[in-house]
């Protein structure tokens, strides 16, 4: 199996996230990145902070500090070495979640998206009840040999050797605006392949959006000028 995990991270609060959120468009080209919040330390040190709590509310919003400290932080899952941003407990939070989930709501429910596209599997987490809120269909990007129906596929790059993601060929057509959603963008392999099948159907991808960001991996310099918005950023250790 390639390594798809990053190692000794750290998650550091946007502050603008939340005010992103409320003032949408005209989309920055890449997200709320001039980020100058605290880090949501991981480890104990000598404050002997519990890894991965969020530690300071650097964001205007209330919210995103408590999207921060809801992400538990695994050191060495799935391999030695990677701290795992896991998501399952903000999923545990149901105001956590819903603050996710309304934080994208009012980013983008003015912006004439028409489908939102989920990249498996954790994108089939977020993806579908921003969907329902704005009024767009919601499209799977699956796997290899999930989908049923004709696909089209598009390969991306791993660490180490390459992956796939597929989607039904008349999901979406060139008259839709796009947003792509995931929980996470590391080297940005899997949002890019997201982006070039909607992108060869001809659909606008207005934007990315993702929970977290592994900025150290540089995820977005893959997207060149797609927009990625994110909500919180980890911190190398
Ligand atoms: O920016 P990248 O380097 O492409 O990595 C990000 C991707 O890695 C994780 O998924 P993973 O492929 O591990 O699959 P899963 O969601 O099925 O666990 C994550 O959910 C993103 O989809
Ligand atoms: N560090 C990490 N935590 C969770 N998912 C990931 N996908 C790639 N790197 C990851």
């Amino acid at each position: 199996m390639p390594l798809r995990f990053q190692p000794r991270l750290r998650l550091r609060l946007l502050p603008s996230a939340a005010a992103a959120a409320a003032s949408a468009p005209p989309f920055p080209p890449h997200g709320p990145a001039s980020a100058t919040g605290s880090s949501v330390r991981l480890t104990g040190g000598r404050s002997r902070r519990r890894r991965g709590a969020a530690v300071a509310m650097a964001s205007g919003d209330a919210r995103v500090a408590g999207i921060a400290s809801s992400i538990r932080v695994i050191p060495d899952f799935p391999k030695p070495g990677i701290m795992f941003q896991d998501i399952t407990t903000l999923l545990l939070d149901p105001k956590a979640f819903r603050d996710t989930i309304d934080l994208f709501v009012e980013r983008y429910k003015d912006q004439g998206i028409t489908v939102v596209a989920g990249v498996e599997a954790r994108g089939f987490i977020f993806g579908p009840p921003i969907a329902l809120a704005i009024g767009a269909k919601f499209v799977p990007l699956r796997k290899p040999k999930k989908l049923p129906g004709e696909v089209i596929s598009e390969e991306y790059s791993l660490e180490y050797g390459t992956d796939k993601i597929e989607m039904h060929v008349g999901a979406v057509e060139d008259n839709d605006r796009a947003l792509v959603v995931d929980d996470l963008i590391a080297t940005g392999g899997t949002l890019c392949a997201a982006v070039n099948l909607l992108e060869r159907v001809g659909a606008k991808v207005v934007e990315c959006a993702c929970v977290i960001e592994l900025p150290e991996l540089k995820g977005r310099d893959k997207l060149g000028d797609r927009p990625v918005f994110v909500l919180v950023k980890a911190d190398g250790a």
